[in-house]
């Protein structure tokens, strides 16, 4: 009879929790950890998703939900994450999911996290260039990352929200003013530039695009995206004219995806699936496993710049080795220079953004 009682208790007060009114502004936690079947310490990494009910945010979600090396998962947004949680939380996997709306719940959100993933932000139209989305985006990206300063210093960040060359030294500026800096620990994410590289080269030589693999450097916008032809791997040869032909594809795909879009917005299922494959790598690195290498937009000694992407090796700390770029051709030398114009004024603009 008392094992009826408490088992019904239990059970309405997972009900009550899981009520969208519990979701307000200013709201408590959501979940009660005594009734979280994470609370024995499922092994497993602890993620927040910043922007979770946005394009990217749900699939991104779905996808982390899934992930094995998830234990728990907070979804975090401004807007309808009561929905999202409901839903995501009911598939079949083992991460615990936790909703969290409005910025009096950013630090439940953030508490005791191992990996944030931002994608919180507004989206290009056709006709914009990532830069004009600085201006909505700079001060997302400070207030989020103010939260990681004080609630989980320790985290990874992998941030998404656009224009990542001019977000992530925005993030570096939040951090080093709070004094919990440290450059291992961010990370811009192009792994959609190498997941469009992949393919494309991929359709060019008529191979599986799981069997390629293209390094793409510099940043993330137009130019700065540099695809290095001359170091796919399995090693192949282009022409001239395939060479203009994928880089163009390449350093345009983002565009390709909002003109087809016509006002919807941006690349999100595709971004979701290559944030999700970046986050999964971040965790394999978390794990200590050797050997797991991502390219990403970091604090960078490659290049005079302070920023730049590379392929880097994940690890417990971090970006823990930034690797070089290697033999460059001619066209990917001239690249490289038109690539570091651009980032260069990128960079100081989202550093002004925080010292001013
Ligand atoms: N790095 C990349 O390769 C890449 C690829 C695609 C998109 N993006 C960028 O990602 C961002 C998001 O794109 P999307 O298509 O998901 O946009 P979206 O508008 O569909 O979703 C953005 C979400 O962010 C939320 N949001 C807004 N302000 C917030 C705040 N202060 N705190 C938390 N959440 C907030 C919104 O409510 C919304 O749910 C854009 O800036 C886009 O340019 C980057
Ligand atoms: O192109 C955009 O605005 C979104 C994103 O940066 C992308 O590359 O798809």
């Amino acid at each position: 009879m008392e094992a009826h009682a408490g088992a019904n208790q239990r059970i309405a007060r997972i009900s009550a929790h899981l009520h969208p009114s519990n979701f307000q502004e200013g709201g408590d936690v959501v979940i009660d950890r005594a009734n979280c079947r994470a609370k024995g310490g499922a092994p497993g990494f602890k993620v927040a998703v910043l922007g979770a009910a946005g394009g990217i945010g749900q699939s991104l979600s779905l996808l982390l939900k899934m992930n094995p090396l998830v234990s728990v998962l907070h979804l975090y947004d401004v807007v309808n994450t009561p929905g999202v949680t409901a839903d995501v939380s009911h598939m079949d996997t083992g991460a615990v999911v936790r909703g969290f709306l409005g910025q009096p719940q950013l630090e439940n959100a953030l508490t005791g996290m191992d990996l944030v993933v931002i994608p919180a932000g507004v989206p290009r139209k056709p006709g914009m260039t990532r830069d004009d989305l600085f201006k909505i985006n700079a001060g997302i990206v400070r207030t989020l990352c103010e939260g990681i300063a004080k609630c989980c210093p320790n985290a990874i960040v992998n941030l998404i929200s656009n224009p990542v060359n001019s977000t992530v030294p925005i993030a570096a500026e939040v951090f080093k003013k709070a004094g919990t800096y440290d450059p291992k620990r961010l990370l811009g994410v192009t792994a959609l530039d190498v997941v469009r590289a992949n393919t494309f080269v991929a359709e060019v030589l008529g191979v599986d695009p799981r069997d390629v693999d293209v390094p793409v450097v510099g940043g993330h916008a137009g130019v700065t995206i540099l695809p290095l032809l001359s170091q796919v791997k399995p090693p192949s040869s282009f022409t001239a004219e395939e060479t203009e032909y994928l880089t163009n594809r390449i350093q345009n795909g983002g565009t390709e995806v909002v003109e087809a879009k016509a006002g919807a917005g941006s690349a999100t299922l595709s971004m979701a699936y290559a944030a999700a494959k970046f986050a999964n790598s971040c965790l394999h690195g978390l794990k200590g496993e050797a050997g797991v290498i991502e390219c990403a937009y970091v604090d960078s000694q490659v290049t005079e710049l302070p920023f730049f992407a590379t392929k880097v090796r994940l690890g417990r700390a971090g970006a823990e080795e930034i690797f070089p770029l290697g033999p460059l051709n001619e066209y990917e030398r001239i690249g490289l220079e038109k690539a570091k114009r651009e980032l260069a004024g990128s960079i100081q603009k989202g550093v002004e953004f925080i010292k001013k």
